[in-house]
C-alpha cells in the first residue's frame, strides 16, 4: 500500500495543533478502507526532542504493560516499543515462516505517514523466539514465537529521536477519542521521563549476594565431565552446556535500574528487555549478534572461545595472547565460523570472513569473527534467522545431536536464553542478537543463565570458572 501524506504535525510537541487535519485524514482512510483488511494500521512518524528511551521505559513500565527495549550504548542507539497495536504468537511448528508471513501481512496493511526521512521512522516489529521449538519442561512465559507491532515506538540514534505511533483502525474506531487519548499519553510519558541517575544501591547488592550459593554448580561440572567422555567417544564434537541460577531477593527486582547498570558496564553489548505484560521480563546484555541487515548488507558474528580480562594491561595482554594461540579455543571458535559460512552459502550467499579478532568486554574477552555478505532483497531476515539458529556458539556440533544432549543434561527450560531476539523494520532492515548473558525476572525472583562451549581438551574447572564469571557480572547488574 502506498504511503499517503496528509497535512502533518512533524513534531510530537505540535501534535495537538494539527489534530483536526490528522482526524480528517484518518476519517478519509476509514471511509475508503480497502476491503482486503478489516483493520488498517496507520504508522505515524514524528520528530521528538532528544530523550533517553530508557527514561521513558522507567516512566511507563508496569507489570501489565508489554515492552521491548534494545540499546547499543557504543553506537548511541536505543529502541523502545510499548503496548500492542498488533501481535502474533505461536506455540506450534514452522514458527519462523509463520512469523515472516505475519510481518509481511502487517506491513501490507500499514499506511505510513509523517516524516519518513527521520532516522528510525516507520514501523518496527519486535520478535522473540525460544531456544527450542518445542519445550519439554515447564512452559516458558514467552511463546515459541512472538512478533509485536507496538502502539508506541521511540528510536534514538545519537541525538536524533523519532516517535512512531501505530494505530489499528477499523470502521468502528472513534477517531476523536483515540487521538485525544494518544496526545494525553504522549504528554504524560514525555513529562515524566527524567534523566536516569547513574545508579547503584550497595545494600541491595549485599542482600542478593548473600542468598546466592554456587553449590549447584557442582552439577554443571559433572555434566561437563560426562560430555567430555561422549566427545572422546565421538558422539559429537562440541556442546554448549548452560546452567540456571535462581536468586530471590527481599524486594522486587528493578528492571530499569538493572538495564541502566548493564548499559554502563557493557557499552559494546546489546542491552535488552522484553516484558510479556503478565509480569515476566527477560533482560540481558548480549555481545553476540546473530545478524544485522542494513541496506542489503548482512553481518553476523561468530563468537566463541573465552578468557577473563586481566587485572592490569600486562595481565590482560597475556590472557589475550594465550586465547589467540590456544588450539582448543580456536577449535571451539572454528566450529562456529564454519557452520555460519556453510549455512549462508546454502542460502546462495557469498560470506566473507574478517580476520580473527578479540572482543573485549569489561569482564571477559572472546574470539570474534565478523562475517559479511551481500543480501538480495528476496531473502527475508527471518529466513536467515531460521537457517542460523542455533549456531554452535550456543548449541554444538552436530547441531541436532548437541540439542538432544542439551535436553538430557540441562534440567531447566532454556526459554529465551541463547535464542534469537530482535527487530525488523518496514524497509527490511533488522537486527537479531543471541539472548545470552541474560536473566528472566518475575517480581522478587530471578533466574540467571550462563553457558560455555565444551570441546575435546576442555577442563571442567575452567568451564565452571567461566560461567561463574558470567553469573557474577549479571548479579552485579541486578543490584
Ligand atoms: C553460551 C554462552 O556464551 C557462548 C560461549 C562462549 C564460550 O564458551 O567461549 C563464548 C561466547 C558465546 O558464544 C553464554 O554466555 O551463556
Amino acid at each position: 500500500m502506498s504511503a499517503a501524506v496528509p497535512v502533518i504535525p512533524f513534531r510530537a510537541s505540535h501534535l495537538s495543533t494539527n489534530e483536526r487535519e490528522l482526524q480528517q485524514f484518518l476519517l478519509g482512510l476509514q471511509e475508503k478502507s480497502p476491503r482486503k483488511y478489516k483493520t488498517q494500521i496507520v504508522s505515524f512518524s514524528l520528530q521528538l526532542d532528544p530523550i533517553d528511551p530508557l527514561s521513558v521505559l522507567a516512566a511507563i513500565a508496569r507489570s501489565d504493560r508489554t515492552h521491548f527495549y534494545w540499546e547499543n550504548a557504543a553506537r548511541e542507539e536505543a529502541i523502545l516499543g510499548f503496548e500492542v497495536a498488533k501481535s502474533f504468537s505461536i506455540n506450534s511448528g514452522d514458527r519462523f515462516a509463520k512469523s515472516q508471513k505475519f510481518i509481511e501481512e502487517c506491513l501490507d496493511r500499514t499506511v505510513r505517514i509523517g516524516d519518513l526521512c527521520l532516522p528510525g521512522s516507520g514501523p518496527y516489529l519486535f520478535c522473540s523466539f525460544t531456544f527450542f521449538e518445542s519445550q519439554q519442561n515447564d512452559p516458558s512465559p514467552f511463546p515459541r514465537a512472538t512478533v509485536i507491532l507496538p502502539s508506541y515506538q521511540i528510536v534514538r540514534q545519537k541525538q536524533n529521536c523519532t516517535l512512531v505511533i501505530n494505530l489499528a483502525i477499523d470502521c468502528d474506531t472513534e477517531l476523536q477519542d483515540l487521538l485525544r487519548a494518544i496526545q494525553n499519553k504522549i504528554k504524560a510519558f514525555i513529562q515524566s521521563a527524567n534523566n536516569l541517575a547513574p545508579n547503584r544501591s550497595s545494600d541491595r547488592n549485599q542482600v542478593i549476594k548473600q542468598e546466592v550459593t554456587f553449590q549447584s554448580l557442582e552439577n554443571f561440572r559433572s555434566s561437563v565431565a560426562s560430555a567430555l567422555k561422549s566427545i572422546q567417544e565421538k558422539q559429537f564434537s562440541k556442546i554448549v552446556l548452560a546452567h540456571a541460577l535462581d536468586v530471590t531477593s527481599d524486594a522486587p527486582f528493578q528492571v530499569v535500574e538493572s538495564l541502566n547498570n548493564l548499559r554502563q558496564t557493557y557499552p559494546d553489548c546489546y542491552v535488552f528487555s522484553l516484558a510479556n505484560g503478565r509480569g515476566h521480563h527477560f533482560i540481558g546484555a548480549s555481545p553476540e549478534r546473530l545478524l544485522s541487515v542494513r541496506d542489503g548488507e548482512l553481518i553476523t558474528d561468530a563468537l566463541a572461545g573465552s578468557a577473563p580480562r586481566g587485572k592490569n594491561a600486562i595481565e590482560d595482554d597475556r590472557f589475550a595472547k594465550k586465547l589467540l594461540r590456544s588450539e582448543k579455543e580456536k577449535r571451539e571458535h572454528k566450529a562456529v565460523t564454519e557452520f555460519i559460512a556453510e549455512r549462508l552459502s546454502q542460502l546462495g550467499l557469498k560470506p566473507q570472513r574478517s580476520p580473527l579478532k578479540l572482543l573485549k568486554l569489561s569482564n571477559i574477552q572472546h574470539l570474534w569473527t565478523p562475517i559479511y555478505a551481500k543480501l538480495p532483497s528476496n531473502i527475508h531476515p527471518l529466513e536467515i534467522v531460521a537457517k542460523l539458529h542455533p549456531t554452535p556458539a550456543v548449541a554444538g556440533v552436530p547441531t541436532e545431536i548437541a540439542c538432544e544432549q542439551i535436553r538430557q543434561y540441562e534440567s531447566f527450560n532454556r526459554g529465551l536464553y541463547a535464542a534469537p531476539i530482535g527487530w525488523i523494520n518496514y524497509q527490511g532492515n533488522g537486527e537479531f542478537i543471541v539472548g545470552i548473558r541474560s536473566a528472566s525476572i518475575e517480581k522478587k525472583r530471578a533466574r540467571l543463565y550462563a553457558g560455555a562451549g565444551i570441546v575435546s581438551g576442555s577442563d571442567p574447572d575452567k568451564e565452571m570458572a567461566e560461567i561463574q564469571l558470567k553469573f557474577q557480572a549479571l548479579l552485579k547488574a541486578l543490584l
